[in-house]
């Protein structure tokens, strides 16, 4: 379960994140939904112990985030937007390091390593050094090297970016997979019908607070819409603004 009350995170005078609070579940996926910018990725970092926040407390597995980030990264996967790895070692070099840095027994990380290996299919890159691996492979190894030590949360920042079709079905019944174990997960992504489809609850952030927030139907009620698309683009006033935009480019051409 992960508890978030009143959090907020300044960067010098930029407020990232201006008081949220929402609570996931265990058992749950929870869709953290907004334009750019709107302080997404913030707010998942601070829940995975990599931020500080500036104010607010957040619980993740009943574990203070600002007192004890080390206990909290021990219990999160997390799988940042960009994968951050090292280029010069190879995937199989990684694997064994991150293994060897979170105390997993030899036999349980070759097993875990065999069994996500084989589901994102990446058999053939585990000896090339990963600066040469193209960008969905680098995400795969991401999704992997998050996994490893069986976390009972995930944050995923738009986690199926550059995954095929393939990989990405395979990620959604993963992580479908997860929820019925009771795992918390934390999604973010631009593809709404992609939230549309896997998440229970959804968060909309929008300038760093949080606009909206409820199930899909919840939300289409609370908006007067029909889909996820037309809700988001009312919630965060872009909808007529797109229209007058389309107009001008109509009329400029
Ligand atoms: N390290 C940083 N230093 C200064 N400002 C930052 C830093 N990280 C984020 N910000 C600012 O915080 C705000 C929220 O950024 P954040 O990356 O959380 O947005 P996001 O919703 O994840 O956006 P996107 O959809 O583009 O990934 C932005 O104004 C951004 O410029």
């Amino acid at each position: 379960m992960i508890e978030v009350d009143g959090l907020v995170k300044k960067f010098g005078d930029t407020l990232a994140i201006d008081g949220i609070s929402f609570t996931v579940y265990d058992g749950e996926i929870y869709g953290l939904l907004g334009p750019n910018g709107s302080g997404k990725s913030t707010t998942m970092k601070i829940l995975s112990g990599i931020l500080r926040p500036t104010e607010g407390k957040v619980l993740v597995g009943g574990i203070d985030v600002a007192k004890n980030p080390l206990e909290v990264k021990k219990i999160v996967g997390y799988v940042p937007e960009t994968p951050i790895l090292y280029e010069s070692l190879t995937p199989s070099e990684l694997f064994n390091f991150v293994g060897s840095i979170r105390g997993i027994p030899k036999n349980k990380l070759e097993e875990r390593v065999n069994y996500f290996v084989k589901a994102f299919g990446i058999e053939e890159y585990l000896e090339q050094f990963i600066g040469t691996l193209s960008f969905g492979t680098q995400q795969k190894v991401s999704l992997i090297t998050a996994l490893l030590h069986d976390p009972h949360v995930l944050i995923l920042d738009e986690a199926m970016n550059g995954l095929d079709p393939k990989t990405a079905r395979i990620l959604r019944e993963l992580l479908l997979e997860f929820k019925r174990e009771g795992r918390s997960i934390v999604f973010s992504t631009h593809v709404l019908p992609l939230a549309e489809m896997i998440c229970d609850r959804i968060g909309v952030i929008y300038k760093g607070k949080i606009i909206a927030e409820g199930t899909i139907n919840e939300l289409k009620e609370k908006a007067h819409e029909e889909n996820l698309e037309d809700i988001f683009l009312k919630l965060t006033e872009s909808k007529d603004e797109i229209y007058g935009i389309v107009q001008a480019l109509k009329e400029s051409l």
